[in-house]
């Protein structure tokens, strides 16, 4: 007798090997641009047992177009996009991808760092423009140091304590957190301290933000905090865009309660032209982009099929999230 396979969506573009892994035991509609095709990206919806991607808000409205859901596959650690109560409610699994993502994000964020600190795209612009001349460069072209500085991290999960390693051991940096809950790991192998928030703005050479994005980390960072840094403080956001308060991030850039900014995320992604960050030398911007090396972004497919698998197929995924 022929068995039928179990019907599930992947609503993102996604590596063709390990699509046809998943097709060997699912039968797939595969939609790698769902918007362009929204009515049969619905209909497929419809029968599907699991969905695969990330990013979609998957609402009651959404949940209600899909009767037969047992299981909801985010190739992406954050899970934002999930209403978790909601998926509990009617039974609906759901997972992410921790930990596969943690030292690409690191390495980011410390480009991030390291850019806004040592002006790399500004200085890169005024060598490729001819602005280096015989004179040289000018003093006001200098950086500022990143080693031995102090690194402030909000949100002390799988990536800040991979970030806290690389700021610990790679450039003698001293490291105060804040998070929900103390993270022992961290504080013995990385010397890292435990503080409040506003110790932590108020002694921090570089902020970085790292929580997810929840209801109570929404503008977790606004102009309370800002004015809390030091006047040389640079800020990182590699978590959410949402977690910080753009406006109030564009005001303390432009009336230089801080010194610089390194972004990978923004409250509206794309990020539209004129968005006053893009225009600010002492900003550094990236497009969303931290986990996506391709051996990083193969691991997380890898991770999404084997959860998407597993569920339909009624057993424990790998990571669930509940
Ligand atoms: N830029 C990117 O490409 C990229 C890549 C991966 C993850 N992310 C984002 O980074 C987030 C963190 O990823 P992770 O793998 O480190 O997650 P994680 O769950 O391992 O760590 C998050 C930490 O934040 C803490 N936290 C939560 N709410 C808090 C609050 N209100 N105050 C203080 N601390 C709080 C948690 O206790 C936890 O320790 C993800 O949820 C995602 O949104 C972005
Ligand atoms: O949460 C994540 O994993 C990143 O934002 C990549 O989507």
């Amino acid at each position: 007798m022929v068995k039928v396979k179990p019907k599930v969506v992947v609503y993102k573009r996604m590596n063709e090997q390990v699509l046809n892994k998943i097709r060997e035991m699912c039968d797939v509609s595969y939609f790698p641009a769902y918007k362009e095709d929204y009515p049969a990206f619905l209909a497929a919806l419809k029968e599907a047992e699991g969905v695969l991607g990330a990013g979609l808000k998957f609402d009651t409205a959404l949940l209600d177009q899909a009767p037969k859901l047992k299981i909801i596959c985010n190739t992406s650690v954050g899970y934002d996009n999930l209403d978790i109560p909601l998926l509990k409610e009617r039974g609906i699994l759901a997972t992410n991808t921790p930990g596969v993502l943690n030292d690409t994000v690191a390495d980011a964020i410390v480009a991030l760092m390291l850019s806004a600190a040592r002006r790399v795209t500004e200085l890169d612009q005024f060598v490729k423009t001819g602005g280096w001349s015989e004179q040289g460069f000018l003093q006001q072209q200098f950086g500022v140091d990143v080693h031995h500085k102090t690194l402030g991290i909000i949100g002390m999960g799988g990536i800040g304590t991979t970030l806290a390693k690389r700021a610990y051991f790679g450039f003698d940096m001293h490291v105060l957190y804040h998070n929900r809950s103390r993270n022992e790991q961290a504080e013995h192998t990385y010397n890292a301290v435990y503080c409040t928030m506003d110790e932590l703005l108020e002694q921090s050479d570089f902020v970085c933000v790292m929580t997810p994005l929840t209801a109570q980390t929404e503008k977790l960072i606004s102009k309370r905090e800002f004015a809390k840094m030091k006047k040389t403080a640079i800020f990182v956001n590699a978590a959410r865009g949402k977690v910080v308060d753009e406006a109030a991030l564009i005001e303390a850039l432009q009336s230089n309660v801080i010194l610089a900014a390194g972004l990978d995320v923004f409250e509206k992604e794309p990020t539209g032209q004129n968005n006053p960050l893009l225009c600010m030398p002492n900003v550094v911007t990236l497009p969303h982009i931290g986990s996506a090396t391709a051996e990083t972004r193969m691991k997380m497919a890898q991770l999404g099929a084997d959860n998407l698998v597993a569920g339909v197929h009624g057993k424990r995924p790998l990571t669930p999230i509940y």
